[in-house]
């Protein structure tokens, strides 16, 4: 194939991609790396275009101005991985000048050897940035949720292999000449490297977002939206991925109902109440131990699940702390110059062995709330738990 035509082929490919990831942000703006990304793709398509329509050999300044386009075209997506991943951004003023002394190297080394010097420099820049997102990219991929990891290495591989190909290119091009940038096997290597990635990289970047956005909505399903602790269908979830664990720890169940809410709800209002939920959810996150979880189960009542035999504390002695952290809360109530208090009652089960026995243990400790309730509330009960055969 000549080099016009791969070259066309990969502006086609970069402002399609560019387009697809331009929809897509227009309906989702705030998700992470997007806007970069469809920038990058359509700066790097245009860059392309603008070398087919000057002239592919120029070692000229119109040339150089294609070329400024594509290494704001490779800093735009790095500012893409690096919002998506959670990394810090490059500072605007640190992009500027990496772009502002790549560009200038391009036009002395232009103006010094004419197009050899362009591309020579050109390749340098680019394969150095490319080197750079493949090693950020590596380095996240294990930090990064277990489903995003293999696009991420995907990602890492095809930057890794752009890097090698252009700085071997930009090695070719300062001893053997412009030749070898559109002629000879090199030349074929590169351009077919560069068709497959303006492809499969737009492909990568959108199951990323795939993943992240199947994650988060997964997320969403599993959660109550007040207190952001788990819900029901969460909860049943997490109890069966416990369960599933070769060597799963037994289980104790919690269930801890806030005292007289609907006094909340009635003297305060229903917002003020929600506070409350919120104010109780988060101190009883803040206690959990690792392996614990807890889930809102009905409008004030919440459960926990305690991994046994992980603490040196067993249950009733988390119990009694949750109930004596809630005690302490003063929740702001609008209008009102003394803050709100609760407590909690508490009922715990007994240990809770297998995914089949779990509903018995939720029995156990919700008898052992009403227990609780019944004895004045404000209180921790354990289940009665009969060892009749
Ligand atoms: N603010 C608020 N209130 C809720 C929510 N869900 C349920 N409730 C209220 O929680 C209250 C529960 O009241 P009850 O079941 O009578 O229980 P209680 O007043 O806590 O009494 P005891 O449990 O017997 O101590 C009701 O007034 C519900 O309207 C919610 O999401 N927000």
């Amino acid at each position: 194939m000549d080099p016009f035509t791969v070259i066309a082929m990969l502006a086609i490919h970069l402002l399609g991609t560019a387009g697809l990831l331009f929809l897509v942000w227009r309906l989702m703006p705030a998700a992470p790396g997007l806007a970069a990304w469809w920038v990058a793709s359509g700066l790097f398509g245009l860059a392309y275009l603008v070398r087919l329509v000057v002239g592919m050999e120029h070692g000229d300044g119109v040339g150089v101005a294609a070329d400024s386009l594509m290494l704001l075209a490779v800093l735009r997506f790095g500012d893409g991985v690096r919002e998506f991943t959670g990394r810090a951004a490059w500072k605007p003023a640190a992009t500027f000048i990496a772009w502002a002394l790549a560009v200038s190297l391009e036009a002395a080394a232009t103006v010094a050897f004419g197009a050899q010097g362009r591309y020579t420099v050109l390749n340098l820049a680019i394969g150095g940035l490319y080197a750079h997102l493949a090693w950020t990219i590596a380095v996240e991929v294990g930090r990064q949720p277990r489903p995003l990891r293999a696009p991420l290495r995907l990602l890492a591989l095809l930057m890794g292999g752009l890097s090698a190909l252009t700085l071997v290119r930009a090695h070719s091009l300062f001893a053997d000449g412009m030749a070898v940038a559109f002629h000879g096997p090199l030349a074929k290597v590169y351009y077919m490297y560069a068709s497959t990635n303006a492809v499969v990289v737009g492909l990568t970047l959108l199951w990323l977002l795939f993943l992240r956005l199947n994650g988060q909505l997964a997320d969403l399903a599993a959660r109550d939206p007040l207190t952001g602790v788990l819900n029901r269908q969460g909860l049943d979830e997490r109890v069966r991925r416990h369960f599933e664990r070769p060597n799963a720890a037994p289980l104790t169940v919690m269930l801890l109902d806030i005292d007289h809410f609907k006094q909340v709800n009635d003297t305060h209002g229903h917002a003020t109440g929600d506070a409350v939920l919120m104010a109780v959810a988060r101190t009883l996150v803040s206690h959990l131990r690792t392996g614990d979880f807890v889930a809102r189960v009905g409008g004030e009542e919440f459960l926990i699940g305690c991994a046994e035999g992980a603490h040196p504390d067993d249950a009733m002695v988390l119990a009694r702390r949750l109930n004596e952290a809630v005690g302490q809360l003063q929740v702001a109530a609008p209008g009102n110059a003394v803050p709100v208090v609760c407590t909690v009652s508490v009922g715990v089960s007994g240990r809770v062995a297998s995914r089949a026995d779990w509903e018995a243990g939720t029995r156990q400790a919700d008898r052992a709330l009403y227990q609780a309730k019944a004895d004045g509330r404000n209180a921790v009960r354990p289940a009665v738990v009969s060892h009749a055969a």
